[in-house]
């Protein structure tokens, strides 16, 4: 913002595994201040939470082992914004389909996730979406034995689909999500749309 003193928003990249610097290079592109979270303590001192792309069981195990579920989980509920792809957004489900037996989620987002909906690694691809909330030009989404939304419950919003109808991108209040990949593609849209909703969240609180 011209003339603005506001410091820059403090983004915690959730630090247990994944592409971690991907999201880290991006949101410091777009200017913000980012920590690696690995620790309870860690999230009192965020404006936002990005969880990465990359293996949501292995994610999970770790949060676990670090006693990180339940505070991630309050925090999130208690209206910390929250951005996560593929495996994040497996994370920010309230429901899981195909995940491993007891596979714990954050949750945040009132919708059913399949996970590796699209077939092995093998099966990836990349693709142009349109998605409104981010303008008029295509967003290139890489999708990486990713997940889909199967069910998007009242409380969330489709943000994006693939031309068969399904949702692949979704948002409730401070809380979204992406199947694809756009911090790594060049796509700088989607965590400046999260920045955006972290800094008005700021200013009203
Ligand atoms: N690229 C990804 O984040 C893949 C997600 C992974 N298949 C999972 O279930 O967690």
């Amino acid at each position: 913002m011209a003339g603005s003193t506001a410091p820059p928003p403090r983004i915690g990249v959730l630090a247990l595994q994944g592409d971690v610097g991907d999201h880290t290079a991006v949101l410091v592109g777009l200017g913000a201040e980012v920590i690696g979270v690995r620790r309870e303590r860690e999230l009192s001192s965020i404006d936002g939470l990005v969880i990465p792309g990359g293996e949501s069981t292995a994610i999970a195990t770790l949060a676990r082992a670090v006693g990180l579920i339940a505070p991630l989980r309050d925090a999130i509920a208690g209206g910390l914004p929250a951005f996560g792809t593929c495996a994040g957004l497996i994370l920010l489900a309230d429901r899981i389909v195909d995940g491993i037996p007891g596979q714990q989620t954050f949750g945040g987002l009132d919708v059913t996730v399949r996970r590796n909906a699209f077939g092995a690694q093998i099966d990836s691809f990349e693709t142009d979406l349109t998605v409104k909330a981010l303008g008029p030009d295509p967003v290139h989404a890489a999708f990486i034995r990713a997940p889909l939304v199967a069910e998007v419950g009242r409380a969330a919003t489709a943000l994006a689909a693939l031309p068969d109808g399904t949702v692949v991108a979704v948002r409730q209040g401070n809380v979204m999500g992406t199947s694809f990949h756009p911090e790594v593609t060049g796509e700088t849209r989607f965590h400046r749309y999260f920045l955006e909703q972290v800094t008005a969240r700021a200013v009203t609180r």
